[in-house]
């Protein structure tokens, strides 16, 4: 499991290591780790580290002396290093002795520090770290925009994205990858920060660190979570989801909902809703009841919702009313959305609302009467959106999107690190409802069936893609499902 902190705690915990060490220790732990990252991609790149160019842009706190120091490092073993200083006045002192002892050149004008970035083999970002506040100043922001050949590494963060939230509030560095110290940070995890962050690398310099504040869940994580039937297992006792969804408009959602939830791990699946026929036909093994939840027969968790068109008010009313897990998707949160979190009130079993930006807008205007905020502004701040939804509601939220958000009403927060954008296709979110049923039947938590879900659906999307990448649709998601499942399962 990936453990990510927010800044006040990663401060909280360097003060109290850094009292009891001798001065200078993290930064040169942090730097020690960052030159052998470099010095690993010029090898890789050059063959030797030996006369290759490295830049280092550095500005005026540690973050640049972390990476002055690394940057030395790197002369000394015959690098030819340029420090570009952002702000000449108040560079790291230590550093820049380091790097002028090792033999580096050190440049302060702009146009030379440009040339320089454009024509390394490696740049190293140290222009501002955990310390970062706002977007890139203007004498940093035009490193952002130029033009690069090499390879560049993140000092910590890449500098303009910030550090607790994943926000990107102006221009930032691209990295290809992000050497962090102590802790991964929210911001490394979640689009859009995630997406300026390239390859992220953990160093350890020794941090006491409280439980996280964010975790992305990995392969051994998923595989322990699985459900896996034992000699005992009957349909009953593995799960069985209830799936009402699909509409005369929209049948096709109840049969991808259904092909979800068929590979999810529950022992059986029970439709109900007007697409009868069309999943039947498709999947014959699906239990079939007529009228709506209530009264359908046993299950332990129901997804309401996709497709569920006119009569979508009336499903999430009896499932709402059922004491077993319900997962909300699609128009039951249109409907939701409309009820506000009152509807959720008499809840006995945990509720799972999945929303896509646009209804995670409609659901919060629901929830204190103002108008529904712009979808956009909810896409730019993911781990705020699914804390504020989870809070409103009492529910945990997976909020869909470039990364997806799980946060719970207790405060736990996950991010998936497997998605793809080639799973922004019709269908796809029926398909993952089903899949998140499936494995609340299966008896799994509401955090954990879908952060399972969402990771085993980012799987799925990558491989139905395939490398480079190619158009999929939510079928093919579906069908990859059980390929990725074993492939977790075998590590
Ligand atoms: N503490 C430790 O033990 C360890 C810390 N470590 C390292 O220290 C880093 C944190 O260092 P830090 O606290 O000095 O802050 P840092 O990120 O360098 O930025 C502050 C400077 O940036 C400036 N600035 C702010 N916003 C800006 C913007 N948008 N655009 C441009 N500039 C901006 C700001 O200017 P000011 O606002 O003061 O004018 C200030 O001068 C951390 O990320 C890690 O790398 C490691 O060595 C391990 C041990
Ligand atoms: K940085």
């Amino acid at each position: 499991m990936r453990h990510a902190h927010r800044v006040e705690i990663v401060r909280a915990s360097e003060a109290e290591l850094m009292a009891r060490l001798p001065e200078g220790t993290l930064m040169q732990r942090a730097a020690a780790g960052l030159a052998a990252t470099c010095a690993r991609l010029l090898t890789g790149r050059r063959g030797r580290v030996y006369g290759s160019r490295v830049v280092v842009l550095a500005g005026s706190g540690d973050n640049g002396g972390d990476a002055l120091y690394a940057g030395a490092a790197l002369a000394r073993r015959g690098a030819r290093v340029t420090a570009v200083l952002l702000a000449p006045e108040r560079v790291h002192a230590g550093g820049l002795a380091a790097v002028r002892s090792a033999r580096g050149r050190v440049v302060v004008e702009r146009e030379t520090g440009l040339a320089e970035f454009s024509r390394a083999d490696l740049v190293l970002d140290g222009i501002v770290g955990i310390g970062g506040r706002g977007g890139l100043r203007a004498g940093a922001r035009s490193y952002a925009e130029a033009a690069r050949r090499g390879v560049v590494v993140a000092v910590d963060l890449p500098s303009g994205v910030d550090a607790d939230t994943g926000e990107v509030p102006g221009a930032a560095l691209r990295a290809d990858v992000t050497v962090c110290f102590g802790t991964y940070k929210p911001g490394l995890l979640v689009d859009p920060g995630a997406s300026y962050a390239g390859a992220v690398q953990l160093v350890g310099i020794g941090l006491e660190l409280p439980p996280p504040d964010v975790t992305a869940l990995q392969h051994a994580d998923v595989a322990a979570l699985l459900p896996v039937p034992d000699v005992e297992s009957d349909k009953y006792r593995r799960g069985v989801v209830g799936v009402a969804a699909g509409s005369a408009t929209y049948p096709g959602a109840a049969v991808l909902a259904v092909a979800g939830a068929l590979r999810g791990g529950a022992g059986a699946v029970r439709y109900v809703g007007t697409a009868a026929e069309e999943v039947v036909r498709r999947f014959p093994e699906t239990l079939v009841t007529e009228g709506g939840p209530h009264g359908a027969g046993r299950v332990q968790a129901w997804v309401v919702g996709p497709g569920g068109g006119e009569g979508a008010r009336q499903t999430l009313a009896e499932a709402l009313a059922s004491d077993v897990p319900v997962l909300v998707d699609a128009d039951g949160l249109t409907e939701l959305g409309r009820l506000g979190p009152g509807a959720l009130a008499g809840r006995t079993a945990p509720t799972l609302l999945t929303p896509h930006t646009g209804e995670a807008a409609r659901l919060l205007a629901g929830a204190d009467g103002t108008a529904p905020p712009a979808a956009a502004d909810l896409a730019a701040a993911r781990l705020a959106t699914a804390r504020r939804l989870a809070a409103a509601y009492r529910a945990t939220v997976l909020l869909k999107g470039s990364t997806t958000v799980i946060a719970d009403p207790g405060g736990a927060v996950r991010v998936n690190p497997t998605g793809t954008s080639w799973l922004a296709t019709a269908g796809s979110g029926d398909v993952l409802a089903g899949l998140a049923g499936s494995l609340l039947a299966a008896g799994l938590p509401a955090l954990d069936a879908a952060s399972v879900a969402a990771y085993l659906h980012g799987l799925a999307g990558r491989h139905a893609a395939g490398e480079p990448g190619a158009p999929v649709t939510a079928s093919w998601v579906a069908e990859a499902l059980p390929v990725v499942w074993r492939g977790v399962r075998e590590g």
